[in-house]
């Protein structure tokens, strides 16, 4: 018995440490999960470092190193991959970045770097390309909204180079940073000083943009000014059907998530009613998944919501997150043909409100898995479990050679 199709679920940051708010337990091991625990029952399970032992991954790395992308060879940066996600092509030329609506306050200091977790920034994006003009600058700009408070810039001219700081603090209660060229490179420059103009202008557009008048009428952050992160230019990226002989898709309402699935070939299924947050239609994305299994030999899906309850700081709404997650995952126990991978891609402990470098929880469950004596899906139950500790690098290995699409090393 061989599995033909392989549906790869990433919880995104589900892993954390011990909590306070759950009495020493992690949001996962406090939850109520049958459906992940059958699964892990009946799979074999271990822990996994998605980089390195001791490496913080960023969701762009690892999730390139999950699908067999090492980032150490093929990451140019987050910003072009986010920007693909919100359907900014990248070409040759184009310097991509990450952005946050966020809210400074009259002195200027960064109080949201989330603008309250705004979401519907679609119109504040419109007016931002409406009113803001480089071309002074003989820069052009492609700007778009993402989930929540996300969105991506692509600078468009000749002569920019990408490597350029950021103008976010990553903290609140400071000012936003000045981004500074990294080298002596004129184009570096070049960037630097559009990146800041670009910032200075879209401020004067948000300040007085109608939404926000309306959110601060109403108490909340209004998103009066753009961090940008990540810059970069596309990189080359094997494509995943040539990489592995399987068609592909990704399905996912985080754009970095798209973008990354979408350069290395997998088709992006939007699900409408999903939002990236915890307020996710969840049945629709597995629905979708399953749907999708019917066409196609390998499904990534992610899901985010806990994610965002670790960076947070929220334990008790990630674990009750997590069980949502966990109802929402019934249909998939009775797929047929199928390779169940479960993992998250880092641990976003509620403790540091970030990303940190423990070790992720990863089920491998379907036909012809060599079952192990765990029966739990969370971080401690699973370092029992028979894949024992290994990298991001080793799943798509490993996952191939159990739907035997794997090639003998050797004669
Ligand atoms: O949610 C995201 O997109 C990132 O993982 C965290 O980014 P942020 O701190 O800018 O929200
Ligand atoms: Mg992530």
């Amino acid at each position: 018995m061989i599995a033909h199709r392989v549906l790869f679920l990433v919880l995104d940051g589900i892993s954390d440490r011990p909590c306070e708010a759950l009495d020493g337990l992690t949001p996962l091991a406090a939850a109520r999960t049958p459906v992940l625990d059958r699964i892990a029952g009946e799979g074999v399970c271990g822990i996994m470092d998605s980089i390195a032992p001791g490496i913080r991954p960023g969701s762009d790395t690892s999730h390139l190193a999950l699908l067999g992308y090492p980032p150490q060879e093929y990451y140019t940066g987050r910003g072009p991959l986010e920007a693909e996600g919100t359907g900014i092509h990248m070409t040759a030329g184009m310097i991509g970045f990450r952005c946050n609506f966020a809210t400074v306050d009259a002195d200027g200091l960064v109080t949201d770097r989330r603008a309250g977790r705004i979401s519907g920034t679609g119109p504040l994006s419109e007016a931002i390309r409406d009113g803001v003009d480089l071309s002074p600058l003989g820069v052009g700009f492609r700007l778009e909204s993402g989930a929540g408070h996300r969105a991506a810039l692509a600078l468009v001219g000749e002569g920019l180079g990408d490597k350029v700081s950021s103008n976010d603090p990553k903290k609140e209660g400071v000012r936003p940073l000045t981004i500074r060229p990294c080298t002596d490179d004129p184009a570096d420059r070049a960037t630097a000083d559009a990146c800041n103009e670009f910032i200075r202008q879209s401020a004067r557009v948000l300040f007085d943009h109608p939404m926000n008048v309306r959110r601060m009428e109403e108490g909340l952050p209004p998103a009066n000014l753009l961090l940008i992160r990540g810059a970069g230019k596309m990189g080359a990226f094997p494509q995943f059907s040539e990489r592995y002989g399987l068609s592909g898709s990704v399905i996912s309402a985080a754009t970095l998530i798209s973008g990354i699935g979408k350069v290395v070939g997998l088709e992006h299924i939007p699900v409408p009613g999903t939002t990236g947050s915890v307020d996710s239609d969840l049945d629709a994305k597995v629905k979708t998944a399953i749907r999708e299994l019917d066409k196609k030999e390998f499904v990534l899906m992610n899901i985010k919501g806990a994610d965002e309850a670790g960076h947070d700081g929220k334990g008790v709404q990630k674990r009750d997150f997590i069980e949502v997650i966990d109802a929402a995952l019934e249909p998939l126990l009775d797929l047929p043909d199928t390779l169940i991978v479960v993992c998250a891609d880092h641990s976003t402990p509620c403790s540091i409100k970030d990303h940190s470098a423990d070790p992720v929880p990863v089920v491998i469950r379907g036909p012809g898995v060599r079952t192990d004596r765990t029966a739990r899906f969370d971080e401690i139950s699973c370092a029992e479990g028979g894949l024992h500790r290994i990298r991001g690098c080793d799943l798509m290995p490993i996952a191939l050679d159990l739907i035997n699409k794997s090639h003998k090393y050797g004669a």
